[in-house]
């Protein structure tokens, strides 16, 4: 997406926000809600104008942003009549770009202009500071031996890396950054230089390279896999101060034992989990022991077992980032120092993912300010709570609007009338919490996704049409209104069973991967749970129950 201010000089200051990116999948639909609500991309001030109607337009602005930083989760979850926000963030992108294209404005910006730029600015950064935050998580003071972590700030220190942060204990993800000072949006509370960075470059330089080339079907990633195992236990590796920081074991769901399983079984992680692992495990019996046999100076058996695999799986899936590096190519890479940044659903940092080619380096910049002694936190992506309990192992605190139950429809078949009464040709479909929706918004109706109630009103309306009656409009609404809820509890009320009872146990007491389980398990109740209590609080309104 590309944009700008422009300012021009007959009293009118045209702001511009980035336009639509035809490569965005959700273009077509993007386009569709804009016109839709009559929100255009570029917006024309006439100064001078009074504060009030500044702020009246910087909403008009933010509504559009949010438009256009709007993935798939948040679209489809998104209601008519609802302009935002829509999640953290959403909010954080849009607000990020309009303080963007405001900064871009500055330079060559007349005395009139520059004071209705820094209105918008201030109220911008107002709009930020406002969004409400998951409180950060308590640093641990007490002793803890962190001198592994301080060999590695200052190696990464004499290789240029600037840090604003440092590395602190905290309660409930162990390591993450710490800001040292008051951290404001846009400037960096890290930058890491190339040079330090662990990607496929490394891999030329080492001798597993020139060997494994030729092995079938040898990716870049397994080649990355395998080099960090052997890597590890390397007393001369360049990145010993880094391998030294990292844990025995990694603790994720792909590590979960036969307990954990057992109280997961029933959801929709459990199967997640168990195909990841017996992907993996297909993977390693394909490599081993056969490089063993065949390279066995590089391929040292007890450095190659089935747990060291593990443990570089889940070294990669928890630890690595998606960086676009100088050289113009996009490379999954372990980052020493900023690996220690922690998840919030209430981020520091969202954007990270391209090498500043001037300073060759990767900065971390804010997307909302962070006080001196917070912690810092990253953002992993839109991640649901099952992908992140497999491939990191733990949930956020804070509500996830990620969190999604899918439902997938059967495809109806092309050639019946059927078809023709299911408005909407999409099958697949998600719920989430129906917290997010009700909160502040009393005018929505349920918490449950527009799309979700066409489809199944579609599908009602043909079991209908088979069955005409003599009802009235207002009758066949109503009635329609009671089976679509009907429906909606047939659907869920299963679901719940098979969540089963929550145990009365001390969880103090139980391992950590239990724990976790128990803790996923609650979730899917809590999600499954709000979805029957409102289609029940809707029956009870008109008198069904
Ligand atoms: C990139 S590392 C971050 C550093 C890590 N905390 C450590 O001490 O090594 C990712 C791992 O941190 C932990 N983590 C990240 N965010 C978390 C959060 N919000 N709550 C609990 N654990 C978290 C998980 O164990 C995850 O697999």
């Amino acid at each position: 997406m590309a944009g700008a201010g422009q300012v021009q000089r007959n009293g009118v200051l045209t702001l511009s926000l980035p336009s639509l990116d035809e490569k965005d999948p959700l273009f077509t639909e993007k386009k569709r809600l804009s016109h839709a609500r009559n929100l255009d991309f570029t917006f024309h001030l006439l100064l001078p104008s009074p504060i009030r109607k500044l702020l009246l337009i910087l909403d008009e602005i933010v509504q559009a942003a949010r438009i256009l930083y709007l993935n798939d989760v948040e679209m489809y979850f998104m209601e008519v009549d609802d302009f935002g926000p829509f999640s953290q963030r959403n909010e954080l992108e849009s607000l990020n770009a309009v303080l963007q294209m405001l900064i871009s404005m500055f330079s060559g910006a007349n005395p009139h202009e520059m004071e209705t730029l820094n209105e918008l600015q201030k109220a911008t950064i107002g709009k930020l500071n406002s969004i409400a935050v998951h409180p950060s998580e308590k640093v641990i003071t007490e002793k803890v031996d962190m001198i592994s972590e301080e060999l590695l700030l200052k190696w990464g220190q004499t290789h240029g890396a600037k840090l604003k942060v440092t590395i602190s204990y905290f309660e409930e993800a162990n390591r993450g950054v710490m800001a040292l000072e008051d951290i404001n949006v846009g400037e960096s509370a890290l930058e890491i230089p190339e040079s330090i960075i662990i990607s496929e470059d490394l891999l030329c330089k080492s001798d597993m390279f020139k060997v494994l080339n030729e092995w079938d079907g040898m990716t870049t990633d397994t080649l990355l896999l395998l080099w960090s195992m052997r890597e590890r236990y390397d007393p001369l590796s360049d990145f010993k101060n880094y391998f030294e920081t990292l844990p025995d074991s990694f603790n994720t769901g792909l590590s979960f034992g036969i307990s954990a399983l057992t109280v997961l079984h029933g959801t929709l992680v459990f199967e997640e989990l168990l195909q990841a692992k017996e992907h993996l495990r297909q993977q390693y019996d394909l490599l081993f022991p056969a490089l063993c046999a065949s390279y066995p100076n590089i391929f040292r058996t007890e450095l190659f077992s089935w747990d060291h695999y593990l443990w570089a799986c889940e070294l990669w899936y928890s630890n690595s980032m998606k960086v676009i590096f100088s050289d113009g190519k996009l490379k999954t890479c372990l980052v020493p120092i900023a690996g220690l940044m922690n998840h919030s659903v209430s981020p520091h940092i969202i954007h990270y993912g391209r090498v500043d080619t001037e300073t060759k380096s990767l900065k971390f910049q804010l997307a909302r300010p962070c006080k001196g002694g917070e912690q810092c936190y990253l953002s992993y992506g839109s991640l649901s709570g099952s992908h992140l309990v497999t491939f990191y192992g733990f949930l956020p605190k804070g509500d996830n609007p990620y969190d999604i139950i899918p439902l997938d429809f059967e495809v109806p078949d092309a050639d019946n009338s059927y078809s023709q009464a299911v408005e909407s040709s999409r099958t697949s479909h998600m719920v989430r919490g129906t917290w997010f929706s009700s909160r502040n918004k009393p005018h929505i109706k349920y918490g449950l996704p527009p799309l979700l109630l066409t489809h199944l009103r579609s599908v009602l309306k043909k079991g209908d049409m088979e069955d005409p009656s003599m009802a009235t409009e207002d009758d066949e609404n109503e009635v329609s209104e009671r089976a679509l809820l009907e429906t909606i509890i047939s659907i869920f009320e299963p679901l719940m069973e098979g969540l089963g009872e929550m145990p009365d146990l001390d969880r103090d007491d139980l391992s950590w991967d239990v724990k976790l389980a128990l803790e996923y398990k609650d979730l899917q109740r809590r999600i499954v749970s709000s979805v029957l209590s409102t289609c029940l609080a809707g029956l009870e309104i008109r008198g069904s129950i």
